[in-house]
């Protein structure tokens, strides 16, 4: 028998579950560096104690988060050329095991830099084993194609994760079809001779260190939100690349994120965006209501600050409370949507 008092209805200030965000930690055990411009210190190996106390933080809080969503970019891509690829990813992985609840690891550029795709896959890094299967609705399940599942840790709430490298030059076998198809479309949009550098473009996102989403990902998200639609469900959406122009260094979008907006934006499901790769983060709220957050790379934090977040969520909105650099957000559903328990 159940012996906790009763809550008595369900206002809108009770909260219903929480989870945690962290993005970018790109482990490498190595003194501090810079990024390409020079303009940002990157903290290599104080990653780990970053991700440490952040895990301490989720593992103490008095209501636990269902889950932590880690936005890609796990260990750093220096790794590769050190070696140190699965001994740096084993400790890191090794870390996220101290903490007591699921996470689920979104795939980033530097991902790609220390493994294959194939390698990926049958990875710790591989959590499609958490994903919701919903009966009678094969269109909702994802191919083996891409990276990306969907997956319920309360009811009426689903979540998506996205795969941001289905289209690039990242992680393909290079004889393969499909390399050559992402190099074209690559090459047709940057005709820098270094295909990292978006000097001269009129479309900046169309650089190596990004990707994009087979139209084969957009058809399957849009099925998966017009069954969330239909079953008035609120989602929360991530991938590693953001897909809004307003809260993102133009430099760090997805190659198509036009595409994904057009989607999203035909839904009414939609609350949150949450991405990486930005390492300094980012928020807008685009004009059909949707929230995007790029959270604040661990890479880039001093040792005196800290960089994740939890997301509280409540029957009218989503609140995010940041650690460190990351900033409060308040994320309300679109109007009428709220749910009234
Ligand atoms: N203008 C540039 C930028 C980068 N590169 C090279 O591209 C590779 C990836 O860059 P890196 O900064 O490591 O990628 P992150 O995912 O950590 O960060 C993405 C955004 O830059 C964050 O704001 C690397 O080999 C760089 O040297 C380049 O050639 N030209």
């Amino acid at each position: 028998m159940d012996d906790k008092p009763d809550p008595g209805p369900l206002s809108e200030s009770s909260e219903l579950f929480s989870f945690g965000v962290i993005a970018d930690i790109q482990y490498a055990d190595l003194e501090d560096g810079y990024n390409f411009q020079g303009s940002r210190r990157r903290y290599y190996s104080h990653s780990l104690l970053h991700l440490q106390c952040a895990i301490e933080h989720w593992n103490k809080e008095s209501s636990p988060p269902c889950c932590v969503l880690q936005l890609g970019d796990i260990i750093d891509g220096y790794n590769a050329q050190y070696k140190a690829s699965e001994k740096s990813l084993e400790l890191v992985l090794n870390t996220f095991q101290t903490l007591k609840v699921p996470v689920h690891h979104t795939w980033g550029n530097h991902e790609f830099y220390n493994f294959s795709r194939d390698y990926l896959t049958n990875s710790k890094l591989n959590t499609r084993f958490l994903e919701d299967q919903i009966a009678r609705h094969p269109e909702t399940m994802p191919s083996e194609s891409y990276y990306a599942y969907h997956f319920v840790p309360f009811p009426k709430f689903r979540f998506i994760l996205l795969d941001a490298y289905d289209m690039s030059v990242l992680g393909v076998d290079q004889s393969s079809p499909k390399f050559q198809q992402c190099l074209k479309i690559l090459r047709e949009h940057n005709p820098n001779t270094e295909l990292n550098s978006p000097q001269g473009l009129s479309e900046p996102q169309f650089v190596q260190f990004n990707g994009g989403f087979s139209q084969e990902q957009l058809n399957w998200l849009n099925e998966v939100l017009t069954f969330s639609d239909r079953n008035q469900e609120k989602v929360v959406i991530v991938s590693h690349l953001p897909i809004y122009p307003a809260a993102s260094d133009s430099v760090c979008l997805a190659w198509n994120y036009r595409d994904v907006l057009a989607v999203i934006w035909s839904h009414e499901c939609v609350v949150c965006f949450f991405a990486g790769h930005t390492h300094d983060g980012g928020y807008s709220e685009d004009p059909f209501g949707v929230h995007h957050v790029n959270i604040e790379g661990v890479i880039e934090t001093a040792p005196d600050s800290q960089a994740f977040g939890t997301v509280h969520v409540y029957p009218d909105r989503m609140v995010l409370k940041g650690k460190g650099r990351v900033p409060d957000r308040i994320m309300n559903y679109k109007k009428e949507k709220a749910f009234h328990f």
